[in-house]
């Protein structure tokens, strides 16, 4: 059988991991896929360039929409990246019945609803492994692999240049500007990196992963949002005293109110195996109610694992490209008349425990208030570490950072006794709050 031709739109630093990967491993791929898969023609604005990467028997163009409108081709591979020429190509490729691969979290985050109603229409499919965790096959994982469970809740780290920058701030005690500069310079994060440290790039993902594990219409707009822009290095420090981890984790959790869906800072047991994962790598746990916890690791970013999972892609929907669209595995899991409406809950209903540092003058019955204000609001406290500032930073010890963890509390209740913490005249500096997961 003739060789299955793909399109490839934008070979920079996945597309030529991909060209790569697919030419070096082709024999094994042509035995996996039962036919051969070809990249037959590329289109990039630096055409140049690209012809370097695929060598003259590839044919290279500057319009992706030559590619597009390409009879011979029946898979094209998106790997622009962004919400706008990109989510324009992938919808104008599905009209013209190809099916689609593509790593763009952001656009299927935000216009996945569309972009999968387009592709169920025309019988295609579009597929996005790459887009969660770069090569961690846990799109599969999810969908496929834990199709028997009820899911209960997912939490990974699932953004490299943020777990990078976290890892460096505990081993060296650096401060977050310092780290962000080094991981800029290390080439994780990306030239404008507020998605990452933002967090925002951390939500695309675990709105995919929401919307597969419970049956829900991605919903970027409902996912909570917080980065690691307002960590200091004394809360990894105290974290550690304390026995945690400060991870950013991507959260989705089922509860009776409905699906919470979270991106922040996060305070795990060091025990836990994901509070071990350091550097630039990728964990994703999944809990189901048969299987229980399982955890999945490997390498979030980067060319060539990046490939991985757009190749795997590429294998599945060469093996059904001529089955019947009816029989083939739902973009989100759920046959699109079985996605539900279950709510996502709002943040301030969200209940978890919490860790506070907060600065204070050192005088006597500081300590008394701050406790007497968690006492009235009904937040009970798990523990109370008091570190005079000099041991932490060489300020004359006039003043002192007292660090509380609490027991379970709703969201709204903290945010009100820590508005009424914060208006102390003895608390000197912005309060700050990091949210804890026991992860069990
Ligand atoms: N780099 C990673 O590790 C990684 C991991 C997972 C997912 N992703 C996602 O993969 C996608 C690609 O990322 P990347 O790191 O390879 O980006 P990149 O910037 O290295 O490559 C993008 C390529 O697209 C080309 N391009 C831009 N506009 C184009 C147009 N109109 N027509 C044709 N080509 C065009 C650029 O010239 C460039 O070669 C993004 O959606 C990104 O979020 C990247
Ligand atoms: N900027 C992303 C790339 C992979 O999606 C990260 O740091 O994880
Ligand atoms: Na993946």
């Amino acid at each position: 059988m003739k060789p299955i031709q793909v399109g490839l739109l934008g070979i920079g630093t996945v597309g030529s991991g991909t060209f790569n990967v697919l030419k070096r491993n082709q024999q094994e791929i042509q035995g996996r896929a039962g036919r051969g898969i070809e990249i037959t023609m590329v289109a990039d604005l630096d055409v140049a360039r690209a012809q370097s990467v695929v060598g003259p028997d590839v044919k290279v163009v500057n319009d992706a929409r030559a590619v597009i409108a390409n009879p011979e081709i029946d898979i094209v591979i998106e790997l622009i990246g962004g919400y706008g020429i990109a989510k324009a190509l992938v919808l104008e490729a599905i009209a013209a019945g190809k099916h689609v691969v593509t790593a763009n979290k952001a656009l299927l985050a935000v216009h996945g609803t569309e972009i999968f109603a387009a592709a169920s229409a025309k019988g295609v499919m579009v597929a996005f492994e790459a887009a969660v965790a770069g090569g961690i096959p846990i799109i599969k994982a999810l969908r496929e692999g834990l199709t028997a469970n009820r899911i209960q809740w997912i939490a990974g780290i699932i953004n490299g240049t943020t777990n990078f920058i976290l890892s460096e701030m505990r081993d060296k005690g650096l401060d977050f500007d310092v780290v962000l500069k080094e991981a800029q310079s290390l080439g994780y994060a990306e030239a404008d990196p507020t998605f990452d440290i933002e967090g925002v790039d951390a939500a695309h993902k675990v709105t995919l992963m929401s919307a597969i594990a419970f049956g829900i219409p991605v919903q970027f707009d409902k996912a909570y949002v917080e980065g690691i822009t307002k960590l200091g290095a004394a809360d990894i420090k105290y974290a550690e005293q304390l026995g945690y981890r400060i991870k950013l984790l991507g959260i989705t959790k089922r509860t009776a109110a409905g699906i919470e869906l979270r991106v922040h800072p996060t305070l795990v047991p060091a025990k836990r195996l994901i509070a071990n994962v350091e550097g630039a790598m990728n964990a994703v746990m999944a809990h189901g109610d048969a299987v229980g916890t399982t955890l999945y690791y490997g390498k979030g970013a980067g060319s060539e694992p990046t490939a991985s999972a757009v190749i795997a892609d590429l294998v599945d929907i060469t093996r059904l490209h001529t089955a019947d669209a009816a029989q083939r595995v739902p973009h989100l899991a759920f046959q699109p008349d079985a996605i539900s409406n279950t709510p996502v809950v709002a943040m301030s209903e969200v209940v978890t425990s919490y860790y506070l540092r907060l600065r204070v003058a050192d005088e006597a019955g500081v300590l008394a208030k701050v406790t007497g204000l968690l006492a009235e609001a009904g937040i009970s406290i798990d523990a109370v570490l008091q570190r005079e500032a000099d041991e932490i930073s060489g300020e004359a010890a006039t003043q002192t950072d007292v660090i509380i963890l609490t027991h379970d509390c709703a969201e709204a209740k903290m945010n009100a006794a820590l508005a009424q913490m914060q208006a102390l005249p003895t608390v000197l500096q912005p309060i700050t709050r990091i949210r804890k997961e026991e992860l069990a």
